[in-house]
């Protein structure tokens, strides 16, 4: 059974929604960890309440960049992670955990990638984006983690309307409504490729 390992920023709802659907045998999966760059996010608190091995490995603990990336591996590898999660993971990944997670790193962004991705387009900044931009429709994508920002395959999308009066947290609402169903479809469709012998 794949072992999932999380990397979360603040309530870290798609690492909920997932381990939900392995507790109901929706998924054949296990949570194996959890990692937050935040040392007080609700995720970290959450993945200690469930019994999860976590950590805050950050800028914070690990002032140096290549550091910080080692610790990630390393925690990672110590619970025996297949397969990297990022749900609402605001910080770039760095090459040793991209390079030994290569094809095996998914993450959930609020826009209908390639549009409103990249440097800078995070939470509420990508919603706000979106209205200003007078987008007539918006989602969520689930796609893998390259070196790039959001530069990934894509593997699943939502899609929401965007309504003419439409405030930032009413479509940060809409959109947010569709991720954890996402994330669970776009990660059963990943584990049934990635099982399958020779894939
Ligand atoms: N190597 C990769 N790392 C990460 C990816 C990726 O595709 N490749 N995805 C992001 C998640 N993400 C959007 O989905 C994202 C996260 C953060 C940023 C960003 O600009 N962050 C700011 C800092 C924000 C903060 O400190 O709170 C920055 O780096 O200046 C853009 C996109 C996760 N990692
Ligand atoms: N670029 C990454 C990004 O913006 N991710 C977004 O951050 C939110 C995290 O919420 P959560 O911490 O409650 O899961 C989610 O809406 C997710 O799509």
């Amino acid at each position: 059974m794949a072992r999932l390992g999380f990397l979360a920023s603040h309530g870290g709802s798609g690492a909920r929604a997932i381990a939900q659907a392995c507790a109901r045998g929706d998924l054949a999966a296990q949570p194996a960890a959890l990692i937050s760059n935040n040392g007080s996010s609700s995720a970290l608190a959450w993945a200690r309440e469930e019994g999860l091995p976590a950590a805050h490995l950050s800028g914070t603990t690990h002032p140096d960049p290549d550091a910080l990336d080692t610790a990630i591996l390393g925690f990672l590898r110590q619970h025996s992670v297949d397969i990297v999660i990022l749900s609402g993971y605001m910080k770039v990944l760095g090459p040793k955990v991209l390079a030994v997670y290569a094809g095996r790193i998914l993450n959930i962004h609020p826009s209908l990638l390639p549009k409103f991705g990249g440097q800078g387009m995070y939470g509420d900044r990508v919603h706000q984006a979106v209205i200003d931009a007078g987008e007539l429709e918006s989602g969520a994508t689930v796609h893998l983690v390259t070196a790039g920002l959001d530069e990934g395959p894509v593997l699943a999308q939502s899609n929401v309307p965007v309504l003419l009066t439409d405030t930032l947290e009413g479509l940060r609402n809409r959109v947010q409504a569709t991720e954890g169903k996402l994330y669970v479809k776009a990660l059963r469709r990943f584990l049934d490729e990635w099982e399958r012998p020779g894939s």
